[in-house]
């Protein structure tokens, strides 16, 4: 299809801003109803804003801060996992680290989200029922079958149920009465107390936080969300909180092992604080840790790119003057209704005419001095499109930065990471998330294999 593709950071902020005109296009936000429900990743307009308005303050730092203490806990339990496995092998372990970081992320989201346990990191625990359900959405290699093309293009096909659908329907049950129970429960936790006169529960979950903020005696009755509107968030949050961050962690290992000097310089960083167990401030405060994190979010950015349509026509102003096909200079570019966007997240992060000619390579030192180019990127975090920008950014970000610098706080600390194939064979496929699989064993699922040895200080 035609589409417009730019790197004009200008026209790309004029795109991000103006979300009630750029919208996702229909097709992406079907295939999202169908999977997440009618959640803030699918909202759009005043809609959407009711919904932000009411979230946002569920996601603030001191929020988060509140959170760090389940970050930290979780990340010590898979450094706990990963130690009996290196004893098991003799003091060098091959681990397919993506696979068992997903499960840290995926308790993560649960007790932070909804105060739920998944205890997915438990090999005793059996998988319940909301994992099930959960992974019967997310079957690593689902088959594209002539079906689900048809129906991506002619709606109208949705009415015939396949398998696939059948799935899909199932899933949602299960997500959807699991959900419910949660909702029902923290209300009545909520009204229980205001009767009482005591004061509120002291849930930090989102969901607590989100209710909370909804049965705010002083929110006007048209800004507060439904019942029906905050079940959507639970399959939004799960999934926008999971993969995302995990996948993120798995590459920031990977560059560690691609980088021996940036893995040692780390972690004599990380031994200078004298805990297992830091607080957000403290993890905040180690600066070369956040050099890591933001390179690590540069050059391996989860999501790699996005898409939106016009709903209008418009004229998007550009940066930079152009040539058009017939041979005319444009400052600015006119655009249809109906016109795909494509938003180029990782090309813009890359790109070598805002970054410098050392763009493609991992250097955590290239935050102490960034060129002034960058400060045109329009994104909400650390001059990155890593999380978007614009009304629609990610609302999560604080969330997995923290999330992130626990886990590395804790397993840079514990081991030594290696790659236990040559780099060669390590290839990025790309979803929506951008995963590692093996060249030679594509079909295997989601890949990165370490050997991690325990650190043995001095
Ligand atoms: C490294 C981790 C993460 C990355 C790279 C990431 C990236 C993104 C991006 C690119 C978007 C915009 C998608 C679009 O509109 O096309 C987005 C939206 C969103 N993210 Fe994240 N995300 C991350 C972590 C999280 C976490 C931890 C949460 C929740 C706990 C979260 C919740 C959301 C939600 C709810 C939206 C929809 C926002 C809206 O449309 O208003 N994300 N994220």
């Amino acid at each position: 299809m035609d589409r417009l593709w730019t790197m004009d950071t200008r026209a790309l902020n004029h795109i991000m801003t103006h979300s009630f005109v750029y919208q996702k296009p229909s097709q992406a936000r079907r295939n999202l109803a169908r999977i997440l429900g009618k959640g803030v990743l699918f909202t759009e307009g005043d809609q959407h804003r009711q919904q932000r308005r009411v979230m946002n303050p569920a996601f603030g730092p001191a929020q988060i801060r509140a959170l760090t203490e389940i970050f930290v806990e979780k990340s010590i339990e898979l450094r706990d996992v990963w130690n009996d496995e290196v004893s098991e092998s003799q003091d060098v372990a091959r681990i397919n680290v993506i696979k068992e970081i997903s499960k840290m992320t995926l308790d993560v989201i649960g007790l932070a989200g909804f105060n739920y346990r998944f205890d997915a990191l438990k090999a005793e625990v059996p998988e319940n029922a909301l994992v099930t359900a959960f992974n019967q959405l997310f079957d690593p290699q689902p088959r594209i079958t002539f079906m689900m093309i048809l129906r991506n293009f002619f709606p109208i096909f949705s009415i015939i149920p396949d398998k696939q659908t059948k799935r899909f329907d199932h899933a949602q049950d299960v997500m959807r009465r699991i959900g419910m129970e949660l909702i029902a429960e923290k209300k009545g936790e909520i009204l229980h107390k205001a009767a009482e006169g005591k004061e509120k529960p002291h849930g930090r979950d989102l969901l607590t936080l989100l209710l909370k903020a909804n049965m705010a005696t002083d929110l006007p009755e048209n800004q507060r969300l439904s019942d029906e509107d905050v079940l959507a968030q639970v399959p939004t949050f799960l999934v926008a909180g999971h993969e995302t961050t995990s996948t993120a962690t798995t590459w920031c290992l990977y560059a560690l092992t691609q980088a021996p000097e940036v893995q040692r310089k780390l972690r004599e960083e990380l031994y200078t604080l004298d805990t297992d167990t830091p607080t957000m401030d403290q993890l905040n405060n180690l600066p070369y840790l956040d050099n890591v994190v933001r390179e690590t979010l540069r050059l391996h950015a989860p999501v790699p790119a996005t898409t939106r349509e016009a709903t209008i026509d418009d004229v998007i102003p550009v940066g930079e003057p152009f040539v058009d096909r017939y041979g005319q200079i444009q400052d600015s570019i006119k655009i249809s209704k109906g016109t795909p966007i494509f938003i180029p997240i990782l090309a813009i992060n890359r790109s070598k005419k805002l970054w410098g000619e050392d763009a493609f390579e991992f250097k955590p030192e290239r935050w102490d001095n960034l060129p002034e180019a960058v400060s045109s990127i329009p994104g909400v975090w650390g001059h990155l499109l890593t999380f978007l920008g614009g009304p629609r950014a990610c609302i999560g970000y604080r969330f997995s930065l923290i999330e992130m610098k626990a886990l590395l706080y804790t397993l840079v600390r514990a081991f030594e990471f290696e790659l236990a194939v040559p780099p060669e064979d390590i290839q990025k496929k790309s979803t929506i998330v951008q995963r590692p699989i093996l060249r030679n064993a594509p079909n295997q699922g989601s890949q990165m294999p370490l050997l991690l040895k325990r650190v043995k200080r001095a």
